[in-house]
């Protein structure tokens, strides 16, 4: 994040976009959570048990690259996870973690591919999140799942936990919460289209993907 993005200018977009998550239904009661890379020492984290929908700037906990609680409430119970995140993906300048309906539902098939949860069937899919592995079930808070999301970090900008949800990540703030809505709407899509003859994009409509956008997928 950049130097002349202030701790106070973060936090309120972490509320704005908090907000926007919550009125569209991402993250019901005090589910999921947001955070993003500060600077060097330093990274901001929602609260644990807050509602996206009504963040205090102020509340949000502030961490060093230790995981160490600095200042603001305590942070989330995944805070080890998305610490993971950071530490085995340097692009990651932002996670957002939701519980959101389509892509959790999508969690619980039982007939999905591991190594991706989704088929590409949009463009934007294949930009913003890739190829999305899905991890084994763990239960909120097991720090196994930093172990999890540790492993498949390098390769993958997000990945599905099992029976829970999502966890994207991204080159902003911003980039990220847009392509966390990004692969809620491809979840819907998909399973609205679960039971009829859909089209995947082709090889050679991936490809061009890659290149004109830089999109990651291996096929
Ligand atoms: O989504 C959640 C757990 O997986 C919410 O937990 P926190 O309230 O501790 O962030
Ligand atoms: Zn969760």
């Amino acid at each position: 994040m950049s130097n002349a993005t202030t701790e106070h200018q973060l936090r309120q977009r972490i509320a704005t976009l908090g907000q926007r998550l919550y009125a569209r239904g991402l993250s019901p009661g005090t589910s999921g959570n947001i955070s993003v890379r500060f600077d060097e020492q330093r990274w901001l984290c929602t609260p644990t048990n807050s509602c996206m929908g009504e963040l205090e700037p102020e509340e949000i906990s502030l961490l060093d690259w230790e995981g160490n609680h600095l200042g603001g409430e305590p942070p989330s119970k995944e805070y080890f996870f998305h610490l993971a995140y950071y530490r085995h993906r340097p692009a990651a300048q932002a996670i957002v973690h939701l519980h959101s309906s389509y892509s959790s539902a999508v969690a619980c098939l039982d007939d999905l591919d591991p190594h991706n949860a989704l088929p590409p069937i949009t463009p934007y899919f294949v930009m913003r999140i890739g190829n999305l592995p899905l991890l084994p079930y763990r239960r909120p808070g097991d720090v196994r799942l930093g172990d999890d999301i540790a492993r498949y970090a390098p390769k993958h900008a997000a990945v599905l936990l099992a029976n829970h949800g999502p966890v994207v990540t991204g080159k902003t703030l911003d980039a990220t919460v847009s392509a966390a809505e990004e692969l809620e709407e491809t979840a819907k899509l998909y399973l609205l289209l679960r039971d009829k003859p859909y089209r995947e994009l082709t090889r050679s409509q991936i490809e061009e993907l890659k290149e004109v956008f830089g999109a990651e997928w291996e096929s």
